[in-house]
Formats: structure tokens, C-alpha cells, sequence
């Protein structure tokens, strides 16, 4: 299965530049858990180094699952999961993680949280990866609060911190699990604009799950619609509006309430579908 065509490559500034493109591949794959109730039969997608992929679908149609097949926690029963051609492990530094709860250490101040994945990448010296991770924090507008520990933190800083952690490694691929689902809903228009402001600006492939149609249709390039488990893809949608995008003046557009009501009205058939 060929990728889709690629979007706009990533800034000059950018730590991907000049890297091998990072393209994600299901093709074939099958999945059951362990009570023999299958997710998947036959699941193929493609994700272009660089997309914004939305993964949106009923409760229970498989969309953590589908992530964990992504990140290769979970091994499919059949098929391939790939990530520039090479089988995905969990372990691969080309992967971050952001998820809904930020499962911060409570014991580390915000700065030593961000830290930790670049000491256990090992390829920093302790005054570098102090320096990237106080960069991360400020790209997340969090410099002030860095030696705050997670329990003086409002729980919006905590997913901020969450995110500065899963990229300061700079992943080439960003799996997220409704980040933003137990945020309020000033929070959570916050962190979707940060969010695509961090990616305009580094350019990683991103495969994002949420409920939410406005959020999906705000961040994505794609929007891949599952139907009941184990249908797999119901369908896809292209989402052309223009970047970069700014809540609410994408929110104002003709197009994206065009956009919102193609997604609404395919949700509503989906969840509605016999098992
Ligand atoms: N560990 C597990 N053992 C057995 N079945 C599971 C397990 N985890 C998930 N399932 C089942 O697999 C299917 C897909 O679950 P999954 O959590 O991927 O769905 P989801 O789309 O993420 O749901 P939600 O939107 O409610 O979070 C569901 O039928 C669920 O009951």
C-alpha cells in the first residue's frame, strides 16, 4: 500500500530535516485480545512522514487498540506494522507518547520530568540534556514552573509538561491517546493550538485519537474514521483547510463546519451500525 502523498516537508529549522522520513505502515493486520473477540481483520493504513493523522470512532471500535499495535506494545495475530520498512518495538527512540493521564513522577520537579527521557536515551551530557529540557518547557510556555514538582501543577501544566517530555527525545513519531480528553475545555483549545504550533515547527508524524469531531477537524490532515469493531476503517477524510490554523478563526470558516457535519453525520452512522 503506498503512503499518501506527502504534505509540506518540516521547516529548515526543524531536528527532522535531512533525517530518513518516518512512514507508518499497517498492511493486513488482524487482532484479537486475549478473550478471542477480534478488533481487526485485515487492517491497512498508511501515514506519510510528516502527517497529521485524527483517528476518530465509536467507544469500543479499537482505537487504543490500534495505537498500541502503532507503538508495537501489542503484536498483531497477522500482518505487518512498520515504521520506514523495519517491524515497530516499543523501545524505538523514532516513537513518543503522549496519553490521557500524563503519568508524571511525582517525586521529580517538572524540568527532571522532561529530562528523563533524554538521560535514558543516554546521548546527552547532564548539562545538555538539562538545556534541552528547559527548551521543551519553554516551548510549552512551562519555563517558570520547572522546578515545581507535578502536585503544583494545574492539571492543563501537567499535560503541557506530559508533552514537553514526549518530544524533547524528538521523536519522529508522535502516538497520542486523547491527551487532552480530562483537560477543561479552555485548556484543551490551548494545548490543540500549542500542539500545532510544536508540529509546524518540528514536523514529526502524528497519529492522534480523540472523541472530540471540532478537535479532530482543527489539527488534522486526515481524519480516519473506524466503524464497529471489526470493521476497521469506515472511511477517511481529507481535511483542506488552510494552515496555519488559529482557534477560532478556523472555527469560523464555511469549510470547516462542512467538514465537522461530514464527520458528525459518518459518526452517527457508524455508532448506529448492527454489530
Ligand atoms: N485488555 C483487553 N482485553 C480484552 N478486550 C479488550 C482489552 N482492551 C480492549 N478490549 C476490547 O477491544 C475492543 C477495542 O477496545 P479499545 O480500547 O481499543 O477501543 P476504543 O475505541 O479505544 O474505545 P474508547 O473510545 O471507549 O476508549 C473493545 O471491544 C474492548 O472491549
Amino acid at each position: 500500500m503506498p503512503y499518501p502523498s506527502r504534505p509540506p516537508p518540516p521547516p529548515a529549522e526543524s531536528p527532522f530535516r535531512g533525517r530518513e522520513p518516518d512512514g507508518l505502515r499497517l498492511s493486513g493486520v488482524h487482532f484479537s485480545h486475549a478473550d478471542g473477540q477480534p478488533v481487526f481483520q485485515g487492517l491497512d493504513l498508511a501515514v506519510a512522514p510528516g502527517e497529521f493523522v485524527v483517528v476518530l470512532g465509536p467507544s469500543g471500535c479499537g482505537k487504543s487498540t490500534l495505537l498500541n499495535l502503532l507503538s508495537g506494545f501489542l503484536p498483531p495475530d497477522r500482518g505487518r506494522v512498520e515504521l520506514n520498512d523495519v517491524a515497530v518495538r516499543p523501545e524505538m527512540p523514532e516513537l513518543g507518547y503522549v496519553f490521557q493521564s500524563p503519568h508524571l513522577f511525582p517525586w521529580l520537579n517538572a524540568l527532571d520530568n522532561v529530562r528523563f527521557g533524554l538521560r535514558m536515551q543516554g546521548l546527552l551530557t547532564p548539562r545538555q540534556q538539562a538545556d534541552k529540557a528547559l527548551h521543551y518547557l519553554r516551548l510549552v510556555g512551562l519555563e517558570a514552573a520547572a522546578h515545581k514538582l507535578p502536585h503544583q501543577l494545574s492539571g492543563g501544566m501537567r499535560q503541557r509538561v506530559a508533552l514537553a517530555r514526549a518530544l524533547a527525545p524528538e521523536p519522529a513519531l508522535l502516538l497520542a491517546d486523547e491527551p487532552f480528553a480530562a483537560l477543561d475545555a479552555m485548556s484543551r483549545r490551548h494545548m490543540n493550538e500549542e500542539l500545532l504550533r510544536l508540529w509546524s515547527a518540528l514536523g514529526q508524524t502524528v497519529v492522534f485519537v480523540t472523541h472530540d469531531i471540532d478537535e479532530a477537524v482543527f489539527l488534522a490532515d486526515r481524519v480516519v474514521v473506524l466503524g464497529r469493531a471489526p470493521r476497521g476503517i469506515d472511511c477517511e477524510l481529507l481535511i483542506d483547510l488552510p494552515r496555519p490554523r488559529q482557534l477560532p478563526q478556523t472555527q469560523r470558516l464555511p469549510r470547516f463546519h462542512a467538514l465537522r457535519d461530514q464527520l458528525l453525520d459518518r459518526i452517527d452512522h457508524v455508532t448506529t451500525q448492527p454489530a
